[in-house]
């Protein structure tokens, strides 16, 4: 069952030079007790479709359209006490950067403290205990005296324990993690998404994962949303994108075939997909991604595809797909003569 589910949902900015269209469109869901993770270039309205469900947007953003649905609640529409009750109560989030959410002048112990204080009515001192739980329950060695601490006394990744520390606290129902492990390096990184997956099973906490990186997709998501110029072009079960469907948008597979795996021989250059990602500001008028696909036809120029759904669980947003998918049902209807007379 969906926990979130955002619905046509349009975010803009305005500008000097004109409306940032930065999410143009977006549907996706959130099941309950699962990670979707989100994966697409630099640009593409991961962060801003993210922000858009905590209506934390910049002064020029503004949600235009579109529906966010949480727990039945339609957050566009939630008042801002509302807003502000659910932030960090229901729904937490870690960034990629914890020093920037982590305040140097307070302990550690303070702050976590602060987010069961904001929540809960507990004691001053209950607070300060549960956090050295918490910091325990993160797997931070010696958790009394970190509690102690300074953020500048911890390394990278301990600073990135105790900010999901602080984001579990409350035992929220969604977790928007948005690259929370993008900054640290590779060993503490694997630590680290490996904690977000026990501390998921264990607390039934769902994850919305952002990220532009499809190996740590594969590591952490149940289903995947691939978003393309504030689009989703591909929302699918991790099995399916990675399995190589034969109903795969052309961008997916261009990501798939640039991520290196242990199995490339040696000497195998890896495909980069070409051209680069089209200013928000001057969006082609087709399918977004047209000029940088190497199937793309005179109809993906002039008319948008919809997103549509190819088989139970998987959505793509692609003429050639939908073609594909056209033939494969044609060739289950020929019979075996037909099929030989038509080529195939
Ligand atoms: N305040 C703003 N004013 C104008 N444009 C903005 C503003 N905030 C974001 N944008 C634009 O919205 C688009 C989507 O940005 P967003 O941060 O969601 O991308 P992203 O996919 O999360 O990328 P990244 O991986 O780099 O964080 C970008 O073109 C960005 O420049």
């Amino acid at each position: 069952m969906a926990l979130l589910k955002l619905i046509d949902l349009h975010t803009f900015f305005d500008t000097k030079k004109g409306t940032v269209k930065a999410v143009n469109g977006v549907s996706y869901s959130v099941d309950a007790g699962k990670t979707l993770g989100v994966v697409g270039e630099s640009g593409s309205g991961k962060s801003v479709s993210a922000m858009s469900i905590l209506r934390l947007l910049d002064g020029n953003g503004r949600i235009d359209s579109g529906e966010i649905l949480f727990d039945g609640q339609n957050l566009v529409e939630a008042p801002m006490e509302e807003m502000l009750k659910i932030r960090g109560n229901d729904i937490s989030v870690i960034f990629q950067e914890p020093m920037t959410s982590l305040n140097p002048v307070f302990t550690i112990e303070r702050q976590i403290s602060e987010a069961f204080l904001i929540h809960q009515d507990i004691s001053k001192k209950e607070a300060a205990k549960q956090s050295v739980e918490m910091l325990r329950a993160v797997k931070i060695p010696n958790p009394e005296n970190v509690a102690k601490q300074y953020p500048h006394q911890l390394s990278g990744g301990m600073r990135q324990r105790v900010m999901i520390a602080m984001a579990l606290a409350c035992r929220p129902k969604l977790l928007i993690a948005d690259e929370p492990t993008t900054a640290l390096d590779v060993t503490i990184q694997a630590q680290i998404l490996k904690l977000m997956n026990e501390l998921k099973k264990e607390q039934g906490t769902s994850i919305l994962f952002i990220t532009h990186d499809l190996g740590v997709i594969n590591e952490m998501a149940d289903d995947v949303a691939v978003m393309y110029c504030g689009q989703v072009v591909e929302m699918a079960p991790v099995r399916m994108i990675f399995g190589g469907s034969i109903y795969s948008h052309p961008y997916t597979e261009g990501l798939l075939t640039s991520i290196p795996r242990l199995d490339t021989p040696h000497g195998v250059r890896l495909e980069a997909i070409p051209g680069s990602v089209p200013h928000p500001l001057d969006l082609p008028e087709g399918c977004k991604f047209a000029p940088r696909c190497k199937y793309a036809t005179a109809q993906c120029v002039s008319r948008e595809p919809d997103l549509v759904q190819m088989e139970p669980d998987h959505w793509v947003r692609c003429y050639y797909a939908e073609k594909e998918k056209r033939w494969a049902k044609q060739k289950d209807t020929d019979s075996p003569a037909q099929s030989q007379i038509a080529g195939r």
